[in-house]
């Protein structure tokens, strides 16, 4: 039983299911099967399911996306390039949210944030056809000033800090990377928007980032698909979540649990 009993969000967690249809694509099998994922997801915790369609399908498919979005109880948060083959697909989906990001067919993973100050006329045309669907729109950016400045003027509302750097860092650089994200953060509740952050983010290095207090929502995926092998999906996502709200209050894990 929790001794804290926090009256509204601490911090949302949202849960990325790409890999679970990494590990389901390996085989060309049905299981593990993103949709039990998501509301298994949901109901240990999850405040946002989110999922990303690559150009390439490597890991989530179109009809991953068709049948999951009907049946969430939270919300779903679909990451997708900007492209007009995506943008059509994101609005005839609806989700409640859009996080628009940079892709790279040869990445491994999303290696950068997008870059709204180069690409702010395709940027602008994207958040407005997303918005006419009533889907709010994030951009997935690195927490530089000027793409947040240029994420607000094309009129997104929330921006997703890219923590990759961060995640990578060791030592003095560890701490600059943390700076970095904490000083965007702080940006971007200057101009209005809401604030997000995520990308490798894992059980010991989230702690940091969750205690910025102007951050609203992480979006980690990787590391607790990694977790579930050994600790069941559920509870992977519990210990997450309690890792998140324990660093933002600041207190003990035992006192959140
Ligand atoms: C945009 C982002 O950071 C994540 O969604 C990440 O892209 C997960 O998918 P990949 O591992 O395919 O990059
Ligand atoms: N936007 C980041 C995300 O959804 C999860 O990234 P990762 O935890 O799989 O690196």
């Amino acid at each position: 039983m929790s001794f804290l009993q926090p009256t509204g969000p601490v911090i949302d967690l949202g849960v990325n299911i790409d890999h679970v249809a990494t590990l389901r694509n390996a085989r060309g099998t049905v299981y593990p099967d993103p949709v039990r994922a998501a509301l298994l997801a949901e109901q240990a915790g999850a405040d946002v399911i989110t999922l990303h369609l690559r150009e390439d399908r490597r890991h989530i498919k179109d009809a991953d996306v068709v049948a999951i979005r009907p049946q969430l109880m939270t919300r779903m948060n679909l990451e997708a390039a900007v492209t007009q083959e995506m943008i059509d697909f994101a609005c005839s989906i609806r989700p409640q949210d859009v996080c628009l990001v940079p892709e790279r067919r040869e990445e491994v993973t999303t290696e950068g944030g997008l870059d709204v100050l180069r690409y702010y006329n395709e940027v602008e045309a994207a958040v407005k056809q997303l918005q006419a669907e009533g889907i709010r729109v994030s951009l997935f950016i690195d927490a530089d000033a000027q793409q947040i400045a240029a994420a607000a003027a094309v009129g997104a509302p929330v921006i997703e800090l890219h923590t990759g750097r961060y995640a990578e860092a060791h030592g003095a650089e560890l701490a600059f990377e943390l700076d970095r994200i904490k000083a965007g953060a702080r940006v971007g509740v200057e101009h209005g928007l809401k604030v997000n952050a995520g990308h490798g983010l894992h059980y010991t290095n989230v702690q940091a980032i969750a205690a910025i207090g102007d951050i609203g929502e992480l979006n980690i995926g990787h590391a607790m698909v990694a977790h579930a092998v050994f600790a069941g999906w559920e509870n992977a996502v519990r210990e997450m979540k309690a890792i998140m709200v324990a660093a933002r209050l600041g207190v003990s894990l035992a006192q959140v649990k």
